[in-house]
């Protein structure tokens, strides 16, 4: 093994879990060059990739770094268990795997890794028990477990340098042991144990175990009948909800076959399907004629009209311009199928400037595959992207949870819809988006931005949807058909507002008075209660709050009333750009500071104040 087999391994890691291993110079060969990769005598020995937008589970091949004595992965969306080839990091002092989402056993041969010294696994998804093979590491002076499904008992740990010990929010039972119980209880709550710090376990301390009195036993009967009581009341009231809920699913299957039922009164062939999106296109299209479908680009014809028409699709949603459905062609791939509802220019115009849409080819936008025009249908098919939007992520939607979002990607998605708006801005000055809103700011797997919807308020009448759009809306815009470039840039300016605060920014959710996002965020501001503003999930990112802070400032200049004050989108994106470069250089730094460990001998430990302003943002207890 050599600096060769180390720089394959880091470039299959980056193959399957990209996020910013994507912006490493790969046509650079030696990869000790590269960003997070630190190498010694010719080999790389640590690797320290925090909040890098990293995804999915980790391959094979980090095991090749034979000489690492560092991993930092922790703040990103890896999941899955931790590679069995992990057992060749027979030097490895430091692993930093916390917040992520691995799950899976605490590995058997991760009690035989005798080099660690430091090792964090806390918030992610762990089950299973802590061996007492943990005694093998006699290094160990840090062991954070804390926010998994751990189970069982802690084992009899006596480790003689640990000092830094958290398995709270587990679901670990029984006693403390012994040789932990000066921890402070904090490191054990959330978990049903017992013993020093935390209460007496039952059984032990005093024998005051009497007989139960008659008055006890009264107690308890009467207590579980109550209980027993309340139990059936809950499940009246959830059945009930149940039924309620099931009208609901009901009244949005009829709507969105009221929605598929437009063509049909005007089709040729009628539709066999139950399938809402099925219908739209058996109804119309092929009442269209021989009219099929036009590609773009050079990936050629990846599927015909026939294709679309079999897929099995899902309605996506009702936008301003007609409702999205999600195909899935009979090959697997997946497609975005959106169906103009009223369009306002010729035909000859609809494909001219369709073309110029499919032509406007850029990394940060949603690629226009292909379109369909008849008479009675115009069909636009979007690659599907598969985290969704932001909106949902941001806010949730039909009942699915909020993803968090952590710094990086929040800053990362900023960066690259900033890119994209920029880019439409460059092609002259009368070109716009004209609709920006974080639903239209989808996600790749790897959370990077594609912004959606490029020019069509150019092309189809908007039918009004005042709370999605006034929020964003600048004030001097009268007709959504001619928004300007500086228009746009309010919008931008609301969504930054939206990705930092958390809140959405329609009136009617913000609050009752009618204060917009801006307005609110201005004046919690001047109140010089800046860091108020932010979303809570930012809080604990406490190393990069002055980059968050000129991130607002930026926002709050886009969303300035007169569009003369507002900033262009090449300088706002060139402002954002170096603040991600600056709050990713201090993110390394403050890695390698908490982190770093140079003597071999055992923990240097970081001070509890350094360590949670930045890993938990909780303020220090008393350092
Ligand atoms: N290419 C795509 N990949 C994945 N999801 C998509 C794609 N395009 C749209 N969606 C999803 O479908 C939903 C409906 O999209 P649509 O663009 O029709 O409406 P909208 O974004 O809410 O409003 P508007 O029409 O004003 O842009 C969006 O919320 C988005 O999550």
């Amino acid at each position: 093994l050599d600096l060769a087999s180390d720089r394959a391994a880091l470039l299959a890691l980056r193959g399957v879990v990209k996020g910013r291993l994507l912006l490493w110079n790969i046509s650079v060969t030696n990869p000790c060059l590269w960003t997070g990769v630190t190498c010694k005598n010719e080999r790389v020995t640590e690797l320290r990739l925090p909040g890098t937008g990293l995804l999915g589970p980790l391959p094979l091949g980090i095991g090749n770094l034979t000489q690492l004595n560092t991993l930092s992965l922790r703040s990103n969306a890896l999941s899955g268990p931790i590679p069995a080839d992990f057992a060749n990091l027979a030097l490895l002092q430091n692993l930093f795997l916390q917040n992520n989402l691995f799950s899976g056993d605490i590995p058997g041969f991760m009690y035989d890794m005798q080099s660690l010294v430091r090792l964090i696994l806390a918030n992610n998804n762990f089950s299973g028990e802590i061996s007492p093979r943990i005694n093998n590491l006699t290094r160990l002076g840090t062991l954070f477990l804390e926010s998994n499904s751990l189970t069982g008992s802690i084992p009899n740990i006596d480790i003689e340098p640990l000092t830094q010990f958290n398995v709270s929010f587990n679901r670990l039972t029984g006693p403390v042991p012994e040789r932990l119980s000066a921890q402070p209880a904090s490191a054990f709550e959330g978990n049903s144990l017992c013993g020093n710090p935390l209460q007496a376990c039952p059984g032990s301390g005093s024998k005051s175990k009497s007989k139960l009195s008659g008055g006890a036993i009264a107690g308890i009967v009467i207590g579980s009948f109550v209980g027993f009581a309340l139990i059936v009341v809950v499940l009246i009231v959830l059945c009930q909800r149940r039924s309620g809920g099931e009208s609901d699913s009901k009244d949005l299957a009829a709507a969105k076959r009221g929605e598929a039922e437009i063509p049909r009164e005007k089709s040729v062939v009628e539709s066999d399907s139950t399938s809402a999106s099925a219908e739209f296109s058996k109804g119309s299209v092929r009442g269209g004629g021989s009219k099929s479908l036009v590609f773009f680009g050079n990936v050629g014809k990846m599927f015909d009209l026939e294709d679309l028409l079999r897929a099995s699709a899902e309605v996506l949603g009702k936008g301003t311009f007609g409702t999205s459905y999600k195909a899935t062609l009979e090959s697997g791939t997946a497609v975005v199928v959106k169906r103009l509802k009223e369009v306002t220019v010729s035909e000859k115009e609809f494909r001219e400037r369709i073309d110029e849409i499919g032509r406007t080819v850029h990394v940060n936008l949603v690629p226009l595959r292909a379109y369909y025009y008849s008479k009675e249908e115009r069909l636009l098919v979007y690659e599907c992207l598969p985290l969704g939007s932001l909106s949902a992520l941001l806010h949730g939607s039909r009942g699915s949870a909020r993803t968090p979002l952590n710094w990086e990607t929040r800053s990362g998605i900023a960066l690259g819809a900033a890119h994209a708006i920029a880019f439409l801005h460059s092609h002259g000055p009368t070109i716009s988006h004209g609709n920006i809103k974080s639903s239209n700011i989808l996600l790749s797997g790897s959370y990077e931005a594609r912004v959606s919807d490029f020019g069509l308020a150019r092309l189809a009448l908007p039918t009004y949807t005042p709370n999605r759009i006034d929020g964003y809306r600048a004030p001097e815009v009268t007709d959504v058909r001619k928004v300007s470039q500086k228009a746009d840039v309010y919008s931008f300016g609301v969504l930054i507002l939206e990705l930092l605060t958390g809140k959405p920014p329609t009136h009617a959710l913000l609050n009752e008075e009618g204060v917009d996002l801006p307005r609110w965020v201005q004046s919690v501001v001047r109140e010089e209660w800046t860091s108020e503003v932010f979303d809570i999930e930012l809080l604990r990112y406490q190393s990069v709050e002055e980059e968050m802070v000129q991130l607002l400032q930026i926002a709050l200049e886009c969303t300035a009333q007169y569009p003369d004050m507002r900033p262009s989108m090449a300088e706002v994106t060139s402002r954002i750009e170096d603040l991600c470069r600056s709050s990713s250089r201090r993110e390394q730094d403050a890695d390698r500071v908490l982190f770093n460990d140079s003597d071999d001998q055992g923990p240097s430990q970081p001070s509890s104040a350094q360590f949670y302003s930045v890993e938990s943002g909780a303020p220090p207890s008393s350092a």
